[in-house]
């Protein structure tokens, strides 16, 4: 079989992104917004978004900044914090915001202000698992005696596992899974149970991290892991299961911020997100898988319709930019500078 020259499918969804707030929302929005038509709009802004209002009003600064013509529709998305009252999940609900995001306190970008026992959330996910309001989870553990290469397979005993047995009903994604283990986790979660893959953990190993010296650009959390698990990880994308789909991930800290003594985790793939998921799909000979991926799975398991219209994806190198404008700031893409084999059509 030849290779393709263009490959048009159902326009797709971003469900795990970080858009910020401000100057910076305003810079990143529109590479989103060329990509896909929805996106899940992840509520680790300082302060954190924890309420239906609070959400309501980024939700309205959001397609404020969002340049004419392009249709684009934030899914919203609230912080759990330990004192999340169970009344705000029917608010929530009624507001149409899709979901709860869980942040164990401190495991990453923004989270101070997470959850520090999930415990404490019970009466909230009762109302959750009631509402049909889906529960988000960055699935670390946050035990600094823990190897931060296992914190989250140690995150599947400790947290995923009694989580699944306390509200069977509660549907959960675990967001950028990263290790076997957690593909395989999902794998046999059974049909509430689902979760996000982002580009870059599909493309590439920790050995990325310290190519000739050390490459802020590629770390973020949960940091890239061995080669197996990328592979485990490429092997879940293409399965042609309903409970993979793609979540970017795309975490855009300035320049300065990440090229600093302490760098901030985050990866910025947002301009060419469907260009770096096709380049991973086709090394997997997957070409075929990446329409449900993209575009179907992630509907079907937040119970929302399918996007209509289409993108197109063509074979024609073009180079990334070296860096964008991020406010008063600048912001490099991952793989800023280098060419891409495929093109998302204009
Ligand atoms: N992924 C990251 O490394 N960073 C994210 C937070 C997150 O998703 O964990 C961010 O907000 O910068
Ligand atoms: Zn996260
Ligand atoms: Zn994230």
């Amino acid at each position: 079989m030849t290779a393709p020259t263009s490959l048009t499918f159902t326009r797709p969804d971003d469900w795990h992104l970080h858009l910020r707030d401000g100057a910076a929302l305003a810079a990143v929005l529109p590479g989103t917004a060329r990509q896909f038509g929805r996106a899940i709009v992840m509520p680790n802004l300082r302060p954190p978004v924890t309420t239906t209002a609070q959400a309501m009003d980024y939700k309205a600064r959001i397609l404020a900044a969002l340049p004419a013509g392009l249709g684009f529709e934030p899914l919203m998305t609230l912080y759990l914090t330990d004192n999340t009252p169970p009344e705000e999940i029917a608010r929530a609900k009624a507001a149409g915001v899709v979901a709860l995001k869980l942040y164990p306190a401190g495991a990453t970008t923004n989270s101070d202000a997470g959850v520090t026992d999930i415990r404490k959330t019970y009466k909230t996910l009762e109302a959750m698992q009631r509402e049909g309001v889906l529960l988000l989870v960055h699935g670390e553990v946050t035990d600094p005696a823990i190897d931060l290469f296992d914190r989250e397979a140690v995150f599947i005993d400790q947290v995923m596992i009694p989580l699944r047995r306390d509200f069977p009903e509660l549907k959960v994604v675990f967001e950028h899974i990263t290790t076997k283990e957690a593909a395989q986790y999902v794998a046999e979660a059974g049909a509430h149970t689902a979760a996000t893959l982002t580009a870059h953990h599909l493309l590439y190993n920790r050995n990325a991290i310290f190519m000739g010296g050390l490459r802020p650009h590629y770390y973020c959390l949960p940091v890239l892991k061995r080669e197996v698990h990328r592979q485990a990880l490429v092997a879940a994308a293409t399965s042609g299961s309903d409970r993979f789909f793609l979540g970017t991930d795309s975490a855009p800290h300035a320049s300065v911020m990440k090229e600093a003594s302490v760098c901030g985790a985050g990866c910025f793939t947002a301009l060419s997100a469907l260009e770096l998921y096709a380049e991973a799909f086709e090394a997997a000979g997957a070409l075929d898988k990446l329409e449900g991926f993209a575009s179907l799975h992630g509907p079907a398991f937040y119970g929302l319709p399918v996007n209509t219209g289409t993108v197109t994806l063509l074979r024609q190198p073009w180079t990334l930019p070296e860096s964008i404008p991020f406010g008063d700031a600048s912001l490099k893409p991952l793989r800023g500078g280098e060419t891409l084999a495929w093109q998302l059509q204009a």
